[in-house]
C-alpha cells in the first residue's frame, strides 16, 4: 500500500532535504509538500522530481503561522486523501535572532562550553511580534498551527486498524526553564524559540498519553546544528566559516569525553552560487550542499564543502549526512518499539556515521501539561 506522506515547511532546509531522502527510500511513496510560498513549493517539487523522475509530489499551500490557513489547508487535505499514514511537523522559525557575544565569550572559558555550543544555552534571543490572528508569531507558526493542523486532521490519523506518526522537528535549543505556563506564548521573556520548541516537545507527550489507543503516535527530533536558511538568520554564511575552527577546537576539548549530548553537523556553502535568480539561490544552496554528487539539485556553481564534526575523535568529512536524519529513521521504525517520552536525536559517530539515538526530553515534564 502506498504510503501518504505530508511534510510542513518542505520547501527548504532540513525539510526538503527530508523528502529527498523518503523518496529514495520509498519509490511508492506519495508525498505532500505543504508551504506558504508556493513559488518556492514549486522550485522545491521541480528539484525533487530532478531527482525522482516518477516520484508522486503533491503541493498544498499551507501557512502555519494562519489559522484560516490551516483550516483551508485540512479541509483539502481530507479531500484528496482517505488516510495520512506520516506528518511531519518541520516548519518553524527564529524572527530577528540575535548572539549575546559577551555571553559567547564568557561561556568559551567556562565548564559550560560544551552545553553551549551544543544548545546555545543564554546565547541566543528572539524579537517576536504578533501575527494577524493576534498571536505570539513564533508559538503560532512552531505550535499552534501544527496543533490546530493535527485535530483537524484527526479523521485522516486516527483510523481503525491503521496507525498513523507524527513528527515534530524540535531543537537542543528546547529548555524547561525558557516554558513558563503562566505566559504559555512566551509573551514576556526572549527566548521564544526555546519555549516552543519546549512547548512542542511536551505537546508531542500528552499527544501520545491520549492518542496511541487510537492508532496516533507522535515523536520528536533534533537534528543537531544543521546550515540552512534558519542558521543563515543567526550569522551571515561568512560568519559560520569563520567560526568553525572555533568549534572544531570546542569539539576537541576533553569535555567531550563526559559528555554525550554535543553534535555539530555544519554544513557550509562557501563560494556564492552563479545561479542567477536569487529566490532560487537562497532557497537551494543550504539544500544543495547536503547531496553528495552534482545532481539536477545542485544550482551551477555552488560548491560544497560538507564536513560532519565529531568532537574529541576526528573530523569526518561526510558527503550525504542527509542519510542521518532522524525523520528518516522514525520513518522506518515501528511505532510501537518507540519511547513516547524520548526525543530522537541526529548524532555523528567518531568515524563520521550517521545515528539515532533516544534521549529523555529535558527535565520531567509538567504535569499540567500532560493531563
Ligand atoms: N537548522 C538547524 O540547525 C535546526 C533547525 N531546527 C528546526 O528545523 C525545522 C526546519 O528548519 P530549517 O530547515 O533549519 O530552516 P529553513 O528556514 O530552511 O526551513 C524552514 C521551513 O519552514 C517554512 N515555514 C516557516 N514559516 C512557515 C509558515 N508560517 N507556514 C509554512 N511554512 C513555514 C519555511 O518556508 P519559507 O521558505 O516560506 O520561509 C521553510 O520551508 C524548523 O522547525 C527548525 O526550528 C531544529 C534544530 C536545529
Ligand atoms: C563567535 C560567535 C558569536 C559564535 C556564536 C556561535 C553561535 C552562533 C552558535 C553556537 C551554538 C549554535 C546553536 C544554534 C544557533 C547558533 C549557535 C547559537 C541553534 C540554536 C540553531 C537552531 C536550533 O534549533 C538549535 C541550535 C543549537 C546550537
Amino acid at each position: 500500500m502506498e504510503k501518504i506522506v505530508v511534510v510542513t515547511g518542505a520547501n527548504s532546509g532540513i525539510g526538503l532535504a527530508l523528502c529527498d531522502r523518503l523518496l529514495s527510500e520509498d519509490g511508492r511513496l506519495r508525498l505532500c509538500l505543504a508551504c506558504r510560498n508556493m513559488k518556492r513549493a514549486e522550485a522545491a517539487r521541480t528539484a525533487l522530481l530532478a531527482c525522482h523522475g516518477d516520484a508522486r509530489v503533491d503541493l498544498l499551500h499551507l501557512d502555519v503561522g494562519s489559522a484560516r490557513s490551516v483550516l483551508s489547508a485540512a479541509e483539502e487535505l481530507k479531500a484528496r486523501y482517505r488516510r495520512m499514514d506520516f506528518l511531519y511537523l518541520n516548519a518553524g522559525i527564529m524572527p530577528n535572532p540575535t548572539v549575546d557575544i559577551r555571553a559567547f565569550f564568557k561561556g568559551l572559558f567556562s565548564r559550560n562550553v560544551v552545553n553551549m555550543f551544543a544548545t546555545a544555552e543564554g546565547l541566543l534571543t528572539q524579537q517576536d511580534q504578533l501575527n494577524s490572528d493576534g498571536l505570539q508569531e513564533v508559538f503560532a507558526t512552531n505550535l499552534f498551527g501544527h496543533f490546530l493542523l493535527i485535530r483537524e486532521l484527526e479523521p485522516l490519523l486516527c483510523q481503525p486498524g491503521h496507525t498513523s506518526r507524527l513528527v515534530w522537528t524540535s531543537s537542543s535549543n528546547a529548555r524547561r526553564s525558557a516554558f513558563s505556563i503562566q505566559d504559555i506564548q512566551h509573551r514576556r521573556g526572549k527566548e521564544p524559540y526555546s519555549s516552543s520548541k519546549y512547548a512542542s516537545d511536551m505537546l508531542s507527550m500528552a499527544l501520545n498519553k491520549h492518542k496511541n489507543q487510537q492508532g496516533l503516535f507522535s515523536s520528536v527530533i533534533c537534528p543537531g546544528l544543521v546550515m540552512t536558511n534558519l542558521t543563515y538568520g543567526i550569522l551571515p554564511s561568512f560568519f559560520w566559516t569563520l567560526i568553525m575552527p572555533i568549534m572544531w577546537l570546542v569539539g576537541c576539548s576533553a569535555l567531550y569525553l563526559f559528555t554525550s549530548n554535543f553534535n555539530l553537523k555544519p554544513r557550509l556553502t562557501t563560494s556564492p552560487s552563479r545561479h542567477t535568480d536569487p529566490d532560487f539561490h537562497q532557497h537551494f544552496h543550504a539544500y544543495a550542499v547536503q547531496r553528495s554528487r552534482g545532481t539536477g539539485l545542485y544550482p551551477a556553481g555552488v560548491f560544497r564543502v560538507h564536513t560532519s564534526l565529531r568532537p574529541g575523535l576526528r573530523r569526518g568529512v561526510n558527503t550525504n549526512s542527509c542519510s542521518g536524519l532522524s525523520q528518516h529513521w522514525l520513518f522506518l521504525q515501528k511505532p510501537e518499539s518507540l519511547d513516547p517520552r524520548a526525543k530522537y536525536q541526529s548524532l555523528t559517530s567518531g568515524l563520521g556515521t550517521n545515528y539515532t539515538e533516544p534521549r529523555r526530553v529535558s527535565n520531567v515534564c509538567p504535569r499540567q501539561i500532560l493531563l
